[in-house]
Parts: structure tokens; C-alpha cells; sequence
């Protein structure tokens, strides 16, 4: 996609901030041509030897990969602006907010829905594992809802996305503390499976509200994850089904080879059983 040097205030009117980065800020804009809003990411680009701001070739893999993704479940990237500070991703704009804003108004969800939820954003995954796209920051903030009192899910910031072939050997530190998965703490290789591990905490989430590895700091987190320390509580997970606690204990496996695959979860009984009651 190439990235246009007319500043992006001839086309789009920039509007309130709507969410914020490490090095970037998200604000809504609207097109002055149609009218129509889209969601503005301002990056801010490193400079010189400085540590602010991102390095250009992390903000062009998020690009490539927001070019090469079309799916209904994965924002979608319309036009690149650059400047001499900053790099401008013109995006869908999603106006539900966080998934986890919503599970808050319920402080957790029934069955049916949690696993209508979690099918939308193992579709999502799917595709992205389909082209060896791993997210590798899958956590609720980034998990959007299309517009108000919608139960579509958006996947966005690919900030931290990396292609990475079978056998390919990436190692990386990142991503926020619960979510991580053991050979991400272990800075082992990474894989796709690394995603399978996140999809499995977010579905303990949005079961119990609880978070399954949160310790009373980073080090006890991490300790936890290495460790496989978690249980299904009784207080958060009475009345929980056996086929939702399987479908969380096939993800949450510490060796990745074991990890049930993307493919596996979507065709595991507590996604297909409830599909014909939920349709998203
Ligand atoms: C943050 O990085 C990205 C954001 C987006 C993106 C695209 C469309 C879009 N519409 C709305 C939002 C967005 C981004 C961040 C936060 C929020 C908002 O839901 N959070 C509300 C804050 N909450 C704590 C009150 C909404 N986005 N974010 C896409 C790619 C990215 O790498």
C-alpha cells in the first residue's frame, strides 16, 4: 500500500481521541467527501537513535499484515499517510467498544454467549493462521465490539503481529504479563500456538471474571504461567459446563506442540454444540 504524502487533513476531518498506544494515538475521523467515519491511528515515528516512537519496519509489518488480512472478524485498513513525524493508518472504525466493557456491565457472561464471542474471534484467528499471522497480543483491549449493543467482535492492533513460518524461530518479550503464554515468559520460539494459549485466558475471563495467572505482581505472574498454576475455582466456575472447562484446559498447555490447534478449537463441542443456539 503506498503511503500518501498529502496531509491527511485535505480528505478527513480528524475528530476526539478513542484510544491510545504505546507510540500511537487512535482518534475518530470522518471523510469530508461522503461524510462517512473511519478511526485514524497516528503513529509516532522513532527518530535518529532515539527510543520514542516506533521503529519504522514494526510499523510497516503491521501494515502488511492489515493489507494482506479481509475478514469480517479483523479491522480493516483502507489508506497510509506519512509525514515527516508520524505514520496515519486510516482504519474501519468500531464503535462498541471493548469486549471487556461490555462483559463488565455483566461481570461475566453466560455460556451461550461467551462461546459466540470466542467462535467470532477464533474465526478471526483462524484467518490469520490460515497465513501463518500470529497475533501475539491477544488481550481484551483488543477485542472490540462493532457499534453499541452489537455482539460482532473486531480484532485490532496488530502492533506486535509477526508471520511466522512453520519451524521459523521467533523469540520475543511482549505482550501484557496475563495473557503471555509460557514461551513467551521462557523467551522460547514463538508460534501461532502462542495465540491458542491468549484465546484460552480470555475464555477463562469471560466465564468467571477472574483472571487465571494474575499474581500480586509481574514475577508472581509469570510464575504462574510457567508453572501451570491455575485452578477452576468453585466460586467463579459453579455451574460452568465440563465441555467449557475442557475447551480452556486443551488451550492452556504449556508445551505448544500439545496446544489444541485453531482448527481443533473450532470444531470442539462448547463452539459447535452452542453455534446452533447463538448465531452471531
Ligand atoms: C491501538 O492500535 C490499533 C487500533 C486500531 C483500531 C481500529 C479501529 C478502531 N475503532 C476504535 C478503536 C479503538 C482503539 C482503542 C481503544 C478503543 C476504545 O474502545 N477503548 C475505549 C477506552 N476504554 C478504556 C474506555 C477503540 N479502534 N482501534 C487498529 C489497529 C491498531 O494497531
Amino acid at each position: 500500500m503506498e503511503f500518501k504524502k498529502e496531509s491527511v487533513d485535505i480528505k478527513y476531518e480528524i475528530g476526539d481521541d478513542i484510544g491510545r498506544g504505546q507510540f500511537a494515538t487512535v482518534k475518530r475521523c470522518r471523510e469530508k467527501q461522503t461524510g462517512s467515519e473511519f478511526a485514524a491511528k497516528f503513529i509516532r515515528k522513532r527518530r535518529g537513535g532515539g527510543r520514542r516512537g516506533a521503529k519504522l519496519e514494526d510499523i510497516q509489518r503491521e501494515i502488511e499484515i492489515l493489507t494482506e488480512t479481509n475478514h469480517r472478524n479483523i479491522i480493516n485498513l483502507y489508506e497510509v499517510y506519512e509525514t515527516n513525524r508520524e505514520i496515519i493508518l486510516i482504519l474501519e472504525l468500531v464503535d462498541g467498544g471493548e469486549l471487556f466493557e461490555h462483559l463488565s456491565e455483566r461481570d461475566k457472561l453466560c455460556e451461550e454467549e461467551a462461546s459466540s464471542f470466542i467462535k467470532q474471534i477464533l474465526d478471526g484467528v483462524e484467518h490469520l493462521h490460515s497465513k501463518h499471522i500470529a497475533h501475539l497480543d491477544l488481550k481484551p483491549e483488543n477485542i472490540l465490539l462493532q457499534d453499541r449493543g452489537s455482539t460482532a467482535v473486531k480484532l485490532i492492533d496488530f502492533g506486535l503481529s509477526r508471520k511466522i513460518a512453520p519451524k521459523q524461530d521467533v523469540r520475543a518479550m511482549m505482550g501484557t504479563a496475563e495473557f503471555v503464554a509460557p514461551e513467551v515468559v521462557s523467551y522460547e520460539p514463538l508460534s501461532v500456538a502462542t495465540d491458542m494459549w491468549s484465546i484460552g485466558v480470555l475464555t477463562y475471563i469471560l466465564l468467571s471474571g477472574a483472571s487465571p495467572f494474575l499474581g500480586e505482581n509481574q514475577q508472581d505472574t509469570y510464575h504462574n504461567i510457567t508453572s501451570l498454576n491455575y485452578q477452576f475455582d468453585e466460586e467463579y466456575f459453579d455451574g460452568t459446563s465440563e465441555l467449557a472447562k475442557d475447551f480452556i484446559q486443551n488451550l492452556l498447555v504449556k508445551d505448544q506442540r500439545k496446544r489444541a490447534t485453531i482448527y481443533e478449537c473450532l470444531k470442539h463441542p462448547w463452539i459447535k454444540h452452542y453455534l446452533n443456539h447463538y448465531q452471531s
